[in-house]
């Protein structure tokens, strides 16, 4: 049921069939504001305030059924972010093809000084609807080398290798850089 003949949308894929019940009767259907956005809004279904530093976990009043080999991915909404310091804690929250439950986001208000208010139904996050793959690991001694090796948490220069204090990782991946050049 993941891909049945449907509308046409861009680049002239169909969209993925995904069932869905309403747990409020009120609440509005997921849709995308725009075509070509990538995630559907979610609204909260209770009103919450939340102090500076405060979070909580805020229902959306709706479960999926997502077909196998996709799962949802709850994102922040970047307007919330930049304007009153609203992140979701998990960011961003995984919904499992085989979940049904009410989906659920964790929220919390990063702002020093002022506390957020959330009425029913405002927008609180937003769902990306993905493919997911799943993977059988095959456990080897040694990994193949490669031109970054363990190199990561500022690395590559700049101002994260120089302020943060894990500049050490950025060192040992030089030296395991040159172990495997070394093979
Ligand atoms: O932001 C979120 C994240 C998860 N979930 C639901 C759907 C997901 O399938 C389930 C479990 O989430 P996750 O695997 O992230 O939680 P866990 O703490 O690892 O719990 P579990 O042991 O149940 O997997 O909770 C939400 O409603 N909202």
């Amino acid at each position: 049921m993941s891909r049945p003949a449907g509308p046409a949308g861009p680049g002239g894929r169909s969209p993925v069939e995904v069932l869905l019940r309403r747990l409020d009767p009120q609440v509005p259907v997921p849709s995308y504001a725009r075509p070509g956005d990538a995630g559907c809004d979610l609204v909260t279904t209770e009103a919450a305030e939340l102090e500076p530093g405060e979070r909580t976990v805020l229902p959306t009043g709706v479960s999926l059924a997502l077909p196998d080999g996709y799962a949802a991915f709850v994102h922040p909404r970047s307007g919330l972010a930049a304007r009153c310091g609203v992140c979701l804690v998990n960011a961003p929250g995984t919904i499992d093809a085989g979940y049904r439950g009410e989906i659920r986001v964790i929220v919390a208000n990063l702002d020093p000084r002022e506390s957020v208010r959330f009425e029913r139904f405002d927008r609180i996050a937003q769902l990306v609807v993905q493919r997911v793959e799943t993977v059988r690991f095959h456990e080897v001694a040694e990994l193949p080398g490669s031109e970054r090796a363990a190199g990561g948490f500022g690395s590559t220069g700049g101002h994260a290798a120089q302020h943060n204090q894990y500049a050490h990782y950025a060192a040992d991946a030089v030296d395991e850089t040159a172990d495997l050049k070394g093979q």
